[in-house]
């Protein structure tokens, strides 16, 4: 599990180390992972070290010196490095060692004029962004502040640029706590952070900014602090995945419920259905009308269907709202399997339905629109770019007004739980953002939900506490959909009905176990 620790958390982690006289070598071991990330980039990237370019942005804390240090690596390997001394007072050791190894360092202050600098650094290879680390206070400002614009309007935009930026330890300019952006960023194609992540480069914007993350153990301890974010690994939801033994039989494996699509919009409940199916379930029922239950024994006739009523179709957890819309029957049966103190997922017409106040075993799967509506119907009025803006603000919100479990939808999936914990995955493709995709989510969602909803130990098994488990489950989800994404973009654009067999692949994956041969 990804933990993510406060900036000053990390800083007190590291304050005995600096009193014991390890400051160097930590910033040794934080140069040597950052300077071997840039060689592998540049590698990838198809240029050789030699007589590449590359050009360190120092600021004048200890980022700076880290990236001054894996400047001077680079020179060895035969890299010309540009420093740009974004303060007249930049770590001098690291300073020394890179003028030694024959760096060459430009000052810019507040009165210079950045642009010939920032020519250089867009016709590099590779810059590092050493600016700003943990002691950012605030935006970039000053002669940072002039130099990062100087170079967007030169280098142009992430993806369209041709030096690659690597973020050492956070991209400069994000908040270090909450990742907002106050101003101009220097968008990260990679960050190499040290000792922990910091829960800006989980969060909104700053997950954004960070590109792929790269965490350096640098041997600080962070056992006695809490994590701010927690992101799910591979190992995880292999952990927390529940398995069928021997000793299982359909009922014992869970039975999934789902109370989706209407006449109006069929389609919806016979996605849920086929991703439910694949992330595996004891049974799934379908209640909803017969044409809907014809659609979905089209594709998946082993679903059990009828018209009745959530008493008469007993499950180990629910799954509702999928494209039930003006349907008052889908409306009545959210209602009661809100009120069935089962395990519920509740997404799109069924967040409608919410009663003043759940437990977390009540999963709600918002988009921001969707969680606008849901603050506003209790007195919180956002703005749906402010949600966007601060999606784990907004969702800890909304889960502390309404008791439930609160998975927000976009580029990062934010999931809170009414504890106050959070989960963040990243897992995703912009690929995966198309109609149907969130009907799938829920589906995935409702099939862990029914197969843990019995199981004691398995809170336990990700060192959780019980009412942490339905966050966990949810963002369990969210990294299984992701990744059945980003499998199905392998193709081509992503059609969603066709995401089960990606889901299946990816649960065989994360299971290590070869996939059930059809
Ligand atoms: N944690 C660990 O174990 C390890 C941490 N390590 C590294 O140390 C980094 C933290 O170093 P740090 O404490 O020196 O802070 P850092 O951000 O480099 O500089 C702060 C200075 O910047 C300035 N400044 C502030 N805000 C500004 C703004 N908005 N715009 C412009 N300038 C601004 C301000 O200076 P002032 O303006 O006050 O003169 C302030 O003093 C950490 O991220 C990691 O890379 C590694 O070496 C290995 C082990
Ligand atoms: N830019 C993005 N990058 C990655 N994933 C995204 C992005 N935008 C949306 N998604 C994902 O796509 C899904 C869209 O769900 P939703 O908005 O409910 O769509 P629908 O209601 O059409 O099924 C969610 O899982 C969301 O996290
Ligand atoms: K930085």
């Amino acid at each position: 599990m990804l933990e993510a620790f406060s900036g000053a958390d990390v800083r007190a982690a590291e304050a005995p180390l600096i009193d014991a006289g390890q400051g160097d070598a930590l910033m040794q071991r934080a140069a040597h992972a950052l300077f071997g990330v840039a060689l592998g980039l540049l590698r990838e990237a198809g240029r050789s070290t030699y007589g590449a370019t590359a050009v360190v942005l120092a600021g004048s804390g200890k980022n700076g010196g880290d990236a001054l240090y894996a400047g001077e690596r680079l020179l060895r390997r035969g890299v010309g490095v540009t420093a740009v001394l974004l303060a007249g007072n930049v770590h001098a050791p690291s300073l020394d060692a890179f003028q030694r190894a024959g760096g060459t360092a430009v000052g810019l202050d507040d009165a210079t004029e950045p642009s010939a600098l920032a020519d250089h650094a867009a016709a590099a290879d590779i810059v590092i962004d050493g600016i700003l680390g943990t002691g950012a206070s605030g935006g970039l400002r000053g002669s940072a502040l002039h130099f990062v614009e100087a170079f967007h309007a030169r280098a142009g935009a992430r993806g369209s640029r041709s030096a690659i930026v690597v973020a050492c330890d956070l991209p400069s300019g994000i908040g270090v706590d909450d990742g907002r952006i106050s101003g101009a960023v220097l968008e990260a194609d990679a960050t190499v952070t040290f000792g922990a992540v910091k829960p800006g480069l989980l969060l909104g914007d700053g997950a954004q900014a960070a590109g792929e993350l790269d965490v350096v153990d640098i041997g600080l301890e962070m056992s006695s602090f809490t994590p701010v974010v927690r992101t799910l690994l591979d190992a995880d939801v292999a952990a927390l995945f529940s398995r069928p033994t021997s000793r299982d039989q359909k009922y014992t494996r869970g039975v999934l419920g789902i109370a989706a699509g209407s006449t109006r919009y069929p389609g919806a409940a016979a996605l849920a259905v086929g991703a439910a199916l694949a992330t595996g379930v004891g049974m799934v029922r379908y209640l909803g009308p017969e044409s809907v239950a014809a659609l979905i024994h089209q594709h998946n006739p082993e679903v059990v269907a009828s018209t009745g009523s959530i008493a008469d179709a007993r499950s180990q957890a629910w799954a509702v709202g999928p494209g039930a819309v003006d349907d008052d029957d889908q409306r009545r049966r959210a209602v009661d399997a809100l009120h069935s103190g089962l395990p519920v997922v509740v997404d799109a017409g069924a967040l409608t339905e919410l009663p003043e106040r759940v437990g977390p075993h009540v999963i709600l799967t918002p988009h921001a629109g969707e969680l606008q509506q849901l603050l506003a119907a209790r007195g919180i009025d956002a703005e749906r770019s402010a949600i966007e803006a601060e999606p784990a603000r907004f969702a800890l919100r909304a889960a502390e007004v309404t008791g439930a479990t609160v998975l927000l939808k976009g580029f990062a999936t934010t999931i809170a739980s009414p504890s106050g914990a959070l989960f963040v995955q990243r897992d995703a493709t912009p690929w995966l953002a198309t109609a149907g995709s969130g009907d799938t989510l829920t589906g995935i969602i409702g099939a862990l939900g029914a197969t843990l909803a019995e199981d004691d130990g398995a809170a336990k098994r990700l060192r959780l506490p019980p009412e942490d488990l339905w966050a966990a489950v949810a963002a369990a989800g969210a990294l299984i959909h992701g990744r059945a994404g980003r499998r199905a973009a392998r193709r081509g654009p992503v059609v969603v009905s066709t995401l089960p067999a990606d889901i299946g692949a990816v649960i065989a994956d994360l299971l290590q176990e070869p996939p059930p041969t059809t």
